[in-house]
């Protein structure tokens, strides 16, 4: 299938110069969905991964029928002051903004092997700090999956050698 045609490109959004990629019309197409989900269901079982990592809010979206069809675990990455128990905590930058991201203490067991799935790797901030939260567990990172990869942005150099899918690049 052709993911690429169900990504929608809405220029100067949020902010004057960004090219915001749009997935809500991936997922409003059931067959394109599934697809996308199923292409990183097969490599969460190459890397041998024991729980999914999404970091809000999108990487719910795509994160949880990942899970869903492991029947694996899912732990959800948030935004500060969202969780409701002891956290974890990492600062990052964004392509459009800094902020705070959170697990909680346990989401992880010491030497899990954690799957990281998200709409799309830009700047790769999100994804690093989500490794250094899952790292601070105890877990084990098994390697990162994505719909998109914004290439221009260099965010697998901050990825260092976890193995990482894509299914389209810009
Ligand atoms: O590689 P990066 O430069 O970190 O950018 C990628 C992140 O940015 C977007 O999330 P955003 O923080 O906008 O939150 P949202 O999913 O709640 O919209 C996207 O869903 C990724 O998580
Ligand atoms: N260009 C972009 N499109 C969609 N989500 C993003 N997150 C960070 N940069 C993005």
């Amino acid at each position: 299938m052709d993911l690429k045609q169900y990504v929608t490109t809405v220029e100067n959004w949020p902010k004057e110069g960004i090219s915001f990629k749009d997935i809500t019309t991936i997922m409003d197409n059931g067959p394109a969905f599934k697809y996308a989900a199923d292409k990183i269901v097969e490599f969460a079982k190459e890397v041998g991964a024991e729980v999914i990592v999404g970091p809000e809010a999108r990487g719910f979206i795509i994160g949880c029928p990942v899970a869903y069809a492991l029947e694996i675990g899912f732990a959800p990455v948030r935004k500060e002051g969202k969780l409701p128990r002891e956290v974890v905590r990492v600062e990052y930058g964004l392509e459009y903004g800094q902020d705070v991201l959170t697990m909680h203490q346990d989401a992880i067991k010491p030497g899990q092997k954690a799957l990281i799935v998200d709409d799309l790797l830009a700047t790769g901030g999100t994804v690093d700090a989500t490794i250094q939260l899952i790292e601070k567990l105890g877990g084990v990172v098994a390697g990162c999956a994505f719909i998109i990869e914004l290439k221009d942005l260099n965010g697998r150099d901050k990825i260092g050698n976890y193995p990482i899918k894509t299914l389209i690049e810009y």
